[in-house]
């Protein structure tokens, strides 16, 4: 599996970790910085990863800044993108049994360096559960084409 990552300033330390953690339990990582802790605009970092994804060149991405929200609105933007923050477990499994995210984003203000290994591996673990929730997520789906195609209607 190929994994796209990044952080702004805030989430570097969790990011280097987390390339190390992933390199060795067999993913593929792709670092797309940053990689200082000079202060940088998180939508910058968000969107090399998010447009990988949505061009199919990612199969998953995992950003960081300091809440996961900025980063989590910019990904949004991408057609086929489903990011969401996630700060525990519960959040984690459900965002991939039930939503299918392809975009994890973690706060790098609010979470343990400890408990992120764990809780990465498991979201790329986690199985989408189809069934019910197929029929949303293609709404999801169908919901992106109809903006795209009648910005007028909205
Ligand atoms: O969490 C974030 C966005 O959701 C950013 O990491 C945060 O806003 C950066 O703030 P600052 O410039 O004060 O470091």
């Amino acid at each position: 599996m190929k994994v796209g990552i990044a952080s702004d300033h805030r989430g570097i330390h969790i990011k280097a970790r987390l390339c190390q953690c992933l390199t060795n339990e067999g993913f593929q990582v792709v670092d797309e910085g940053t990689d200082t802790a000079d202060a940088v605009d998180y939508p910058d970092y968000a969107k090399k990863v998010a447009r990988k994804i949505a061009a199919g060149e990612l199969d998953r991405g995992i950003l960081i800044c300091g809440t996961g929200i900025g980063m989590s609105i910019v990904a949004n933007k991408f057609p086929g993108v489903r990011a969401a923050p996630c700060y525990d477990e519960v959040m984690v499994e459900m965002s991939r049994r039930h939503n299918d995210i392809n975009v994890l984003c973690l706060p790098g203000d609010l979470i343990g360096e400890r408990s992120i290994d764990e809780l990465v591996l498991m979201w790329l673990r986690t199985e989408f559960e189809s069934g019910r929730h197929t029929t949303r997520v293609d709404k999801i789906t169908a919901v992106e084409l109809e903006v795209a195609t009648s910005q007028q209607s909205i």
